[in-house]
């Protein structure tokens, strides 16, 4: 921290002490430096910062190193005026930096609390802070800091400076679907045809002008399709206007502009506001938000604290070389380098250098650890993903027994559909779950929507989820023609379904809405009659190719709509389990006995307070931090990501930052899963584990395989160690590309036959084709029950044979879904 020392250093927590502070810091930092186990329990035992306000400091060196600071941490806590940035690896305390600051500029320095500004990524991340200060300061005081994301941030600012954003105070923040339906209405009044310009897909675009901070007046139209956007960007930013209403862009953006005017009185008031202004996790924050940043801080009191190994959204305009340029921009900044990691035992911190090395274009940077090996990095291969769900549960299970508290687990994923598996399984085992900044599988808004669709087509009579896709996608059923829909279903005392057609024939409609009521039963009527014969898997696909739902979520160019087509794979994913699990018992999958199970299995487990194991994507772990981690589906093309869309996805270099993430948030357990087999999105691929799990350094590693997939060893062709040369690579297709290169829609039964990896030895036998090979004894294997031998065989047409599994016991399986060797 190059001339802050003289400035700011040693005061604050020292600031009684002032004739020998600067000395005493050093010998502080002295003290530090020889303890050899700094991450015991400090905490337990350190005086808080408001005992050193509230009784005499006690004398040096003991108060950094008692409140559980190291020299450069504790020179950051106690700079104080002008620019700080704090540059670090993971673990590193940058966060515990942060917090320590606010207390010791409240407690030390006196500044009110409504003068100091901390902006963090998450609001779980804001509670957690506001909680660490509160424990160091008291409540009363950090109730009143200004604490949050920079969406929290900003609609609270905009509330007291409305007037200036030419905003009512009680503005309303529109949604993605008040957006959506915004951008409709305007399109209508412009006669644009909503096919050419999805309404989404001019959001999205509306959305990136606004992010880079270009309102209509800036934005520069290339060619006749932008021309139609420009017009509609200034009539959707009229009709907001108009409405009282900003969207979540305009948050920042309202702000922004009172903020960097020069001459307004607002503008010289908000910029006077904050005293001091921190930023944490600042690899991530994107143009338009640091230039807020910079325009709040014009004290020049702003300390960001960063890691650009840790920088996961530069597909959503966050940039790194802010991180970069910011000392070209402050010029002054005292810049502090931590390099001890506190987190983790000796073998994560090695594992995560070794992930994080080969990455291109990284500042340089220490991170050490004084802790010990510990338990070794696990890596586990497991067969499939429900082998791997089973493995983490009993993992899970031991972790409790050893006395950690479930609270003290995480489970991570690269992308939310992957959650499924995992979250059917903790639930049979009865393991309170609860997914972090996402939710549960079957509470996500597509996956209802679908269940919604096919529960209407096995009853019809079921209201509330007619009422919740009559008009999902749009097709103009709106909300006064379901009023008057409910209306005579209610006098003729019948279910709305059977309410359409009298609606119709009473007359008192428009043409329109007659013949979007009747179009609409039509589809489902006709749907109906494929549900009788088709398998529910086929039926599900069906249902979004002809009602339109797979067209809209393909007109919609953004990652939450990559995730929602996902997630819908992966439902179908679910009924083809429930097919394969009832075809093994030697019966057919029908849709109410599938509808039967999701609301059985989705019936919400116990307790609400009770502790829980989190389940999140690894973006959504971001800063946190737990005993146990377990980072599954570490296999190729799932981590590293590889998604439909190659400018999003295809970025080696983020999904490498991204497990580097995912690896540092374990203290002391760290387990990674990947699976030979998985079917994800509704297809099976095969998996190659992951070249991230190449990078840990074998020392810190130990590879474990589950019993089914060390059974299933012998049984396949080229299966290698990890320290094998890796089996070459079937051309996976994803199914989003398949999508697009094929006439098979994601939503066409024709898709449902899996991927599979040429040269793989799979048998599939078609039936009547004979029970031969299945002689008693053999050793077969099953997609879901893994390895078992063959007790009995029943020929005939489609021969049924009765498989001793291990762990599974007897089940009597059609023998064309067996594989032999
Ligand atoms: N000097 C210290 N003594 C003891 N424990 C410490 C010290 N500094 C930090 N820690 C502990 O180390 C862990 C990591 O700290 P923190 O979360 O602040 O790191 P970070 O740099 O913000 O990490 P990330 O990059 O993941 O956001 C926390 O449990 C914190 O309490
Ligand atoms: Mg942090």
């Amino acid at each position: 921290m190059e001339g802050a020392e003289g400035e700011g250093g040693c005061r604050g927590f020292f600031a009684e002490k002032s004739a020998t502070a600067g000395a005493s810091c050093e010998r502080a930092a002295a003290a530090s430096s020889v303890r050899d186990s700094p991450h015991g329990e400090p905490r337990a035992t350190a005086p808080s910062v408001t005992d050193l306000v509230a009784f005499p400091p006690p004398a040096f060196p003991e108060p950094a190193d008692e409140l559980g600071l190291n020299e450069p941490q504790a020179r950051a806590v106690a700079h104080v005026e002008g620019p700080l940035v704090v540059f670090a690896g993971a673990g590193s305390g940058k966060t515990r930096v942060i917090t320590y600051r606010i207390a010791n500029l409240l407690a030390g320095h006196r500044v009110p609390p409504y003068r100091v500004l901390a902006v963090t990524f998450t609001n779980k991340a804001a509670g957690e802070m506001r909680r660490r200060i509160a424990s160091l300061a008291g409540d009363e005081i950090a109730k009143e800091l200004c604490i949050g994301t920079f969406h929290a941030t900003c609609a609270r600012l905009l509330r007291r400076f409305h007037d200036a954003a030419g905003l009512e105070r009680n503005f309303v923040i529109y949604d993605d679907s008040d957006q959506r339906a915004v951008v409709a209405r305007v399109l209508k009044e412009l006669s644009l045809d909503d096919k050419r310009y999805p309404p989404r897909q001019v959001l999205s675009r509306i959305h990136k002008e606004k992010q880079e901070g270009r309102g209509p007046a800036d934005f520069e139209p290339q060619g006749f399709f932008d021309d139609a956007i420009l017009k509609v960007y200034e009539g959707y930013e009229r009709y907001l206007r108009k409405a009282n209403a900003v969207d979540f862009d305009d948050l920042i953006l309202s702000v922004l502009r009172i903020a960097e005017d020069p001459k307004s009185l607002p503008g010289e008031d908000l910029r006077a506001r904050f005293r001091h202004v921190l930023v944490d996790e600042f690899q991530d924050v994107n143009q338009v938000q640091y230039r807020l940043v910079r325009a709040l801080a014009a004290s020049r009191n702003l300390c960001v604290v960063g890691d650009d190994d840790q920088s996961i959204y530069r597909w959503r305009g966050a940039d790194v070389r802010i991180v970069r340029n910011f000392r070209r921009d402050f010029p002054d900044a005292a810049i502090v380098k931590l390099e001890q990691n506190y987190r983790s035992s000796g073998n994560i911190v090695r594992a995560a250098l070794g992930v994080i090395k080969p990455a291109k274009d990284r500042e340089p940077k220490e991170l050490w650890t004084a802790r010990d090996g510990g338990e070794p990095v696990v890596v586990v291969a497991a067969q499939n993903e429900h082998d791997e769900a089973a493995w983490v549960a009993e993992r899970v299970r031991e972790a409790q027994a050893r006395g950690v508290p479930l609270g003290e687990v995480a489970i991570f994923y690269r992308v939310h559909a992957q959650s499924r598996v995992l979250e059917e399984v903790l639930r049979a085992e009865r393991i309170p779950y609860q997914i972090v900044g996402g939710m549960r599988f079957f509470e996500r808004a597509e996956v209802k929507d679908l269940l919604s669709y096919l529960r209407i087509l096995d009853n019809p009579k079921s209201d509330v989820d007619l009422e919740r896709i009559i008009n999902v996608p749009a097709r103009k059923i709106g909300q006064a023609t379901l009023d008057r829909l409910t209306q005579v279903a209610n006098a003729l005392n019948v279910p709305l379904y059977e309410a359409l057609v009298p609606l119709v024939e009473r007359g008192g409609l428009g043409t329109a809405a007659k013949k979007s009521l009747l179009a609409f039963r039509d589809l489902i009527e006709s749907l109906r009659e494929k549900a009788a014969s088709a398998p529910p898997s086929d039926l599900a696909r069906e249902v979004l190719a002809r009602t339109g739902y797979a067209r809209m979520l393909d007109e919609d160019d953004s990652a939450e709509s990559d995730a929602r087509k996902q997630n819908l794979q992966e439902l179908i994913g679910s009924i083809l389990d429930y097919e394969a699990e009832a075809a093994a018992a030697g019966q057919v999958g029908t849709l109410s006995g599938y509808l039967e199970r999701v609301t059985l299995s989705s019936d919400i487990d116990a307790l609400e307070d009770a502790p829980r194991v989190s389940m999140m994507t690894v973006h959504a772990a971001k800063g946190l931090e737990f005993d146990t981690v377990f980072i599954t589906g570490m296999e190729d093309e799932i981590f590293p990501f590889k998604g439909p869309d190659p400018k999003r996805n295809e970025d080696i270099e983020e999904e490498r930052r991204l497990a580097y993430v995912a690896v540092t948030r374990a203290r002391e357990r760290l387990f990674v899963t990947h699976a030979a087999r998985r079917m994800i999105f509704g297809n099976t691929r095969f998996g190659v584990p992951s070249r991230f799990i190449a990078d840990f350094p074998t020392a810190a590693v130990k590879g474990l395989m589950t019993a089914a997939a060390s059974s299933e060893r012998s049984f396949r062709d080229g299966y290698r160690d990890r320290d094998e040369p890796a089996r070459p690579r079937g051309p996976w297709v994803h199914p989003m590309d398949r999508e697009k290169t094929s006439a098979r829609s994601f939503a066409s039964p024709s898709a449902s036959v899996p991927a599979r990896a040429p040269g793989e030895r799979y048998i599939e036998r078609e039936p009547g084709e004979g029970a031969g090979g299945l002689a008693r004894g053999a050793r077969v294997m099953h997609e879901k029950f893994g390895v078992g031998a063959i007790v009995d065989v029943d020929p005939g047409d489609d021969p049924i044979a009765t498989v001793k599994f291990s762990g599974w016991g007897v089940k009597r399986i059609k023998a064309r879904f067996l594989r032999t060797e």
